[in-house]
């Protein structure tokens, strides 16, 4: 255990990359502060973080309301006493054609993706200036922030934006030793890449359940789709000190799909 009395937050924790990110952490020590909008989902894990001996709490919240990450940030300071890392993993995808983007899945991806994520690094960064003490800030973007996908145009667009804000937060909040940082996972097998898959194979009847995945993974150059894990090792890596020189970076972690 080398991250006693360390602090972390970690947005959309119930499940997939979230939860598994939370884990890494708190085998690593961490105190986490587990949150998700899936209140029953939540409790679950809760339960199987205190089965682990995690030093654990949660707060069910919607990343894209402005008040509940302060809240969040507040209630894990009242817990726990501080804040050290927060981390804007939440987010939601949409599968369809450019030409059949609609207003909703605009404003739905681009609230909880974007805004959820500009939320999160603010509610943090006035935590960390309020402690006068340095902080870590680590945002979910993806392969899908480096280059834009066929028939994921809105959530390509949204992981763009997260990679923006995360250069501009790191570029602003340096002197004020706060470090901002993203993580690009490729394809993971979670239930986001279930709901993918399922509306890929809608769009295309030549496709059979599992085959849209399996497409992608199949240009991954280590020759196996993602793991939550991968994604959790990289994230405890940006949460420790051992990254205090990088900022403002979206770093990939894609088993070897997209080169920048
Ligand atoms: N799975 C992949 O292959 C992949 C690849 C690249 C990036 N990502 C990104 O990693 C992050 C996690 O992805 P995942 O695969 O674990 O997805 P997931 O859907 O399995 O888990 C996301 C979690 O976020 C929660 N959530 C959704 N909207 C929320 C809101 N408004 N407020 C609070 N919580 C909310 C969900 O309830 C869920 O538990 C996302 O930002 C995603 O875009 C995933
Ligand atoms: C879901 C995601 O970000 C990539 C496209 O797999």
């Amino acid at each position: 255990m080398t991250e006693e009395n360390r602090v972390a937050v970690v947005t959309g924790s119930a499940g997939g990359l979230g939860r598994a990110i939370a884990q890494r952490l708190a085998q690593n020590g961490f105190k986490v502060m587990l949150h998700d909008i899936n209140k029953d989902l939540l409790s679950k894990t809760v339960k199987e973080f205190e089965q682990e001996g995690f030093n654990a709490a949660y707060f069910v919240g919607d990343v894209s309301k402005k008040a509940d990450q302060e809240k969040l940030v507040k209630t894990t300071v009242e817990k726990f006493g501080h804040l050290d890392v927060f981390i804007n993993n939440a987010g939601v995808e949409a599968v369809g054609p450019f030409l059949k983007i609609g207003e909703d899945e605009l404003q739905k991806l681009f609230n909880v993706n974007v805004f959820g994520t500009v939320y999160g690094t603010q509610a943090a960064a006035e935590q960390f200036i309020r402690q006068d003490t340095k902080g870590k800030i680590i945002n979910a973007c993806s392969i899908a922030g480096h280059e834009a996908y066929a028939m994921l145009g809105t959530y390509s667009a949204t992981k763009h934006a997260v990679r923006a804000f995360t250069q501009v937060a790191a570029k602003e909040l340096a002197a004020k030793h706060v470090t901002v940082n993203a993580y690009c996972p490729g394809v993971a097998k979670t239930k986001m890449w279930n709901r993918i898959d399922e509306e890929m194979v809608k769009a295309d009847p030549s496709l059979k359940p599992g085959e849209a995945f399996d497409k992608y993974a199949s240009e991954i150059a280590l020759g196996r789709y993602e793991k939550p894990r991968d994604v959790a090792n990289l994230v405890k890596f940006l949460a420790s000190e051992d990254s205090d020189y990088i900022t403002g970076q979206a770093i990939l972690v894609d088993g070897g799909l997209v080169y920048r």
